[in-house]
């Protein structure tokens, strides 16, 4: 059976890229507004109630707007925006940490950032293991490609090709703050460091770890073995056995889906960095997106992903 899926905010950076995945599969019919319609209310409220599956690529009061605009208890939404990660009465659409079982049966759905999917899927394992501490004030460097910040933030590094390297969040109230504390079960903030760099997609998520001054805390063999157990059945969730000198950030990387985790540790295993590599636009937003409308709708988690 066909099921119908609206994208709200299809012309966006988000939307764009899951129609993209969504391309070519028998199992979904695309509900598409033409372009001078795509903004106008009435249109778009007919779209979300009409739809089996509703995707919102919108700014976070937009994706409350619309919500609020769906009248009826059939239609099942996926949020892209950081509107309802910590809602209570939503699913946090991370399959690899809540379970499939409670992505397959939510109703809504709230995707989660792309810089929390790193920190999460990094220290939410490790805690729940015991292995590191909850009670402990961790500290998340990251830097993103442009096109984390949707539409505007890429016209400006288009336009201003001067721009090597953008710290921000530096008054410290970055929006993805609760749902990293709530996500990945902490008892207090981490202190969230981001950067933009000057290519357009893809991103590097780092937890800096003084292992010998946390109470309990596991080797950097044990953490790398307890996430690579942790991951072992998931097809987008990788852990590298590897130890790099370096971890490079192309311009213009391929869009790719999986989500790939280190954990590199020092020669006398005092200290260690996690690092996740993933694509703001794959399992940071659109991928993520699609594995969990695949979740919802019954099919392989993995179908129209790039891996
Ligand atoms: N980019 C990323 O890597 C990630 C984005 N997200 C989240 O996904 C959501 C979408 O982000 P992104 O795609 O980057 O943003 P964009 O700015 O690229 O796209 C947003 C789209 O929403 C449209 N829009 C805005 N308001 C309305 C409205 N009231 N009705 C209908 N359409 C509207 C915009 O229209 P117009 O084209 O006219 O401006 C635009 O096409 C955001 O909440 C963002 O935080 C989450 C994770 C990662
Ligand atoms: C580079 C950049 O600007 N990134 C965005 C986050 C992108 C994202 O994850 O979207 P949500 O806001 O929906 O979580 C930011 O820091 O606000």
């Amino acid at each position: 059976m066909t099921a119908s899926v609206f994208i709200d905010g299809a012309a966006g950076t988000t939307g764009l890229e899951i129609a993209d995945r969504l391309a070519g599969r028998s199992e979904f019919e695309l509900l598409v507004l033409p372009d001078d319609r795509r903004k106008d209310d009435a249109a778009r409220a007919e779209a979300l109630n009409a739809a089996d599956f509703v995707i919102l690529c919108l700014p976070d009061d937009a994706a409350k707007a619309a919500v609020g605009m769906i009248a009826n208890d059939r239609t099942r939404v996926i949020d892209a925006s950081s509107a309802f990660r910590t809602a209570p009465d939503w699913t946090y659409g991370f399959p690899e940490i809540v379970g499939r079982d409670a992505v397959a049966s939510a109703m809504r759905v709230s995707n989660p950032g792309c810089y929390p999917s790193g920190f999460i899927a990094l220290v939410a394992p490790l805690i729940r293991a015991g292995l590191l501490p909850a009670q402990w004030p961790y500290v998340c460097h990251a830097v993103s490609g442009y096109s984390g910040g949707g539409k505007a933030l890429i016209a400006r590094f288009e336009a201003d090709t001067d721009i090597a390297f953008r710290a921000y969040g530096l008054a410290l109230g970055h929006k993805h703050v609760p749902e990293m504390l709530v996500h990945a079960g902490l008892t207090h903030a981490p202190i969230f460091a981001p950067a933009v760099v000057p290519a357009h997609r893809g991103m590097l998520v780092e937890v800096p770890l003084h292992l010998e001054m946390m109470p309990g805390a596991g080797t950097p063999e044990a953490l790398r073995t307890a996430l690579t157990d942790f991951y072992a059945d998931s097809p987008v969730v990788n852990v590298a056995g590897d130890q790099p000198d370096e971890l490079l950030l192309r311009a213009a990387m391929d869009p790719v889906d999986s989500l790939t985790l280190r954990v590199l540790g020092s020669a006398d295993g005092t200290q260690a960095r996690l690092v996740a590599m993933l694509d703001n636009l794959g399992k940071g937003a659109s991928g993520a997106a699609v594995q969990n409308l695949n979740i919802m709708a019954g099919l392989n988690e993995t179908a129209g992903l790039r891996l």
